[in-house]
């Protein structure tokens, strides 16, 4: 029998748990339906892949590997919650806080001396950035807003900043040079592997990467960013925020293309403070700055400098800040900019964030002020730019009209850019890249210039089928016209448009409305339909999956934290992801300060119902299947009547929240009449949670307003973060009494 595997992450949503899964548990293990947990956090995954470094009662067992395998199981049902995807910085700060607590780990080696420093970098930096979600993605995505969710967006609005037609604000991305460019795509004939080659100027070659497995009909693509073409495009875009009096903001996916991101950021600090660097780049180089890791780098090394030193360069800095365009920033208050820390700000939500806020972001005196958005790959930024122009002509949408836009997301088996940072170099001397296969056919060729970021993405055919497969399943099942965002004058774009031209005809498409468009004409098809209320899915590859996930429910919802977000297991299984957002680090700081947590767990409430309903079906329990339509109709009670964590201190927070949920699932359980004995079972429980809701929700407000403290950030204590989690007996004690 399989059982339900519930996922311990990091920051907001694994507080949340803690308070979520007791009560979860409650519910569900008297009906025998199993869960079982496992810790990815980003703490249990440096222990799991530093094991020979610790005592032995201190090793954890690889979890993330073991559900890598469970995912590709029949039997599999895993709720996966956001996790941290680590850029350096937060890396560093767990080992060192697992280092205080006792872990002997060894440090993040910043300077590559020895061949030790290069292993252990290897071995960190397979926990770096996105190090999970590929490994448990071996599905495509159906991300959507229930029903009951967008009903309630338009029935109690979020606030939306007006857009007015003649601001500033913009989008600005490479016209030449960059990845969209200079692609390169074939459709793999037969089964072969092929090797990465760079040949130098004197006709040198090295194997960048060798042995690289394809399938048959598998699609590759190869491209490259030029640096000078990057740094030109930032010097030109620094220097029009200026003039224009605009902020400058720089929008990366530095955690997902861990490799190639990071390199493109530095570049853009770099830029930036480019007297600052001319003047002591020596220093720097002796002090190990590295401002692919951000701004914040530099300024934490600096600390390393004798204080006149330090001045000095301090005062150069400050030159610079005043010289340049303003930042937009990250937190005013602390002069925190949006190039201190690349995992601050994170393409996919941010974009959508200003543009909510009338397409500005916050200055240094804590002011909204209109900004330049700088993308520099033109692959995707066209949706943001249309998305302006959209906002600029027709004002901002209104959420109690909107239509909604529900994505298909190509994503399976690290399928395109999200799969490439393995396959991904800095050019370390002018010359060719080139990737041979088996037989010395040359299947791409890119000239290549020291400096210059040269990457190869694959994606598969199964998905491909897969991913047509279950665009057409959610067409039918909603009767809304399906776009395939791709661009027919994109080269990875055009081999996939023929494979979907040719699986469309394995499936009946009678009735159904599905186009090819390219981003750019999608969003305007798409939004021209929204802002008149009418619903239309977008199917996209894995970046416009990621990107079309948070615009579209943060523009309808206020916030990504409320989609349905499935993944189709491709062998039969289910994951179940909870919302399509992040871990939401501000939560957690809002959480210690004042005690009061305001992360929404909709989202695992709608995955939850999911996965029972899911385990009905493989177990052929209709015990899970009642339970799991019980949790939807009280999620339903808990949006109608507005249960959901609210902002402010005192008042009803994440546990509160939970609280409600219990109650109304309890109601909804003594109320249905398909299962006699969980009826029986609830009614007693339903009667204790309903008598008590006053003191339990007055108590759960009253404890809050001082700061918390629960040891350690990405360690916890348990029996800390566990009672503050759960600090109420009424509660806790009912929970106790089901059995
Ligand atoms: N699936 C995954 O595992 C994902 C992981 N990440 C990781 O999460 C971290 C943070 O990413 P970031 O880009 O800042 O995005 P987040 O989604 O964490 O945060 C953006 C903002 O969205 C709002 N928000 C998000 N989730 C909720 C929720 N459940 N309830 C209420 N509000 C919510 C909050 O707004 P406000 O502050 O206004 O309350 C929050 O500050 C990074 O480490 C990133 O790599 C990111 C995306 C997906
Ligand atoms: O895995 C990650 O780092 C982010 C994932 C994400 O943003 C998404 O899937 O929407
Ligand atoms: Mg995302």
């Amino acid at each position: 029998m399989s059982k339900i595997i519930y996922t311990i992450t990091d920051e907001a949503p694994a507080l949340a748990t803690r308070s979520f899964l007791p009560i979860v548990k409650a519910f569900v293990e008297p009906s025998g339906i199993e869960i079982d947990t496992k810790d990815i956090s980003l703490a249990a995954r440096i222990l799991a892949n530093f094991s020979d470094y610790l005592n032995d009662d201190q090793k954890v067992e690889d979890a993330l590997a073991q559900l890598g395998e469970l995912v590709k199981q029949p039997e599999a049902n895993v709720i996966k919650l956001p996790n941290i995807s680590a850029s350096i910085p937060q890396l560093k700060a767990a080992i060192k806080e697992l280092q205080a607590k006792g872990y002997a780990l060894p440090d993040y080696p910043d300077d590559l001396e020895t061949e030790e420093d290069k292993t252990l970098k290897a071995r960190y930096d397979k926990i770096k950035g996105s190090a999970v979600n590929p490994v448990l993605r071996e599905g495509n995505s159906d991300r959507r807003a229930p029903k009951a969710v967008k009903n309630y967006a338009k029935k109690n609005p979020h606030s939306m900043g007006a857009w007015s037609s003649d601001s500033k604000s913009h989008v600005a991305t490479m016209s030449h040079g960059d990845f969209a460019h200079n692609e390169q795509s074939v459709t793999i004939p037969s089964a072969t592997s092929v090797n990465i080659l760079h040949t130098d100027k004197n006709g040198n070659t090295s194997t960048l990467k060798g042995g690289i497995a394809l399938l048959e009909a598998e699609v590759i693509d190869a491209t490259v960013m030029s640096k000078k073409a990057l740094l030109t495009f930032l010097e030109e875009q620094i220097k029009d925020a200026k003039d224009q009096g605009i902020l400058f903001s720089l929008h990366m996916k530095a955690t997902m293309m861990k490799v190639s991101d990071p390199i493109i950021f530095g570049h853009a600090v770099r830029t930036y403070f480019a007297d600052v660097f001319t003047k002591h780049n020596d220093t720097f180089e002796k002090i190990g700055v590295d401002v692919n890791n951000g701004f914040g780098n530099l300024l934490s090394n600096l600390e390393e400098l004798p204080e006149a030193k330090r001045q000095e360069i301090q005062y150069d800095i400050i030159q610079a800040l005043d010289q340049g365009p303003d930042l937009a920033m990250v937190n005013s208050d602390k002069g925190i900019t949006n190039l201190h820390v690349p995992s601050d700000v994170i393409i996919d939500a941010s974009m959508p964030a200003m543009i909510r806020t009338s397409g500005m972001m916050w200055n240094k005196d804590g002011q909204l002020q209109e900004t330049k958005a700088v993308i520099p790959d033109s692959s995707y930024a066209g949706i943001y730019t249309a998305t302006f122009n959209f906002c600029k002509k027709h004002g901002a949408f209104d959420p109690t009209t909107m239509g909604t836009v529900p994505n298909v997301g190509l994503m399976a088996q690290k399928a395109e850019e999200y799969g490439s940072h393995d396959k991904t170099f800095e050019i370390v001397s002018d010359g060719t890249v080139q990737v041979v296969d088996a037989i010395g056919t040359i299947l791409t060729e890119h000239t290549v210039e020291k400096g210059d970021i040269w990457r190869m993405c694959q994606v598969k055919d199964a998905p491909i089928q897969d991913w047509v497969k279950l665009a057409i399943t959610r067409a039918k099942a909603t009767g809304w016209p399906a776009v395939f965002w791709l661009n027919e004058n994109r080269a990875h774009d055009a081999e996939l448009i023929k494979k979907v031209n040719t699986y469309l005809k394995d499936h009946d498409t009678s009735g159904l409305d599905i186009r090819i468009l390219s981003p750019i004409k999608a969003t305007e098809f798409t939004l021209a339909r929204v802002k008149d209320g009418k619903d239309t899915i977008s199917v996209s590859g894995n970046v416009l999956r990621d990107y079309l996930t948070d615009l579209f429910p943060i523009l309808e919802l206020g916030t990504s934290a409320k989609m349905l977000s499935i993944v189709p297991l491709m062998n039969g299984g289910g994951l179940f992801e909870t919302g399509a957002g992040g871990s939401a680090p501000k939560h957690v700081q809002q959480f210690e300060k004042e005690n009061h947590l305001r992360w929404d767990s909709l989202g695992e409430f709608l995955a939850l119902a999911v996965s029972l309903d899911h385990y009905a079906d493989v177990n052929n329990n209709e015990k899970a299947r009642v339970i799991g339509e019980a949790l939807d109709e009280a999620t339903e009670r808990l949006l109608e009547n507005k249960k959901g964590p609210s902002r402010k201190v005192k008042e009803l927070d994440n546990r509160g929240s939970h609280f409600y949920l219990a109650m109304y699932w309890a109601e909804e359980l003594a109320k249905q009449n398909k299962d006699a004995e969980l009826k029986a079972r609830f009614s007693s429980v339903s009667e204790a949670l309903s008598n008590n809701e006053s003191k339990i929700v007055s108590e759960l407000n009253d404890i809050q307003g001082v700061a918390m403290s629960i040891g350690g950030y990405y360690e916890p204590t348990d029996n800390l973060a566990d009672s503050a989690m759960r600090p109420n007996e009424t509660l806790n004690t009912i929970l106790a009494t089901i059995q």
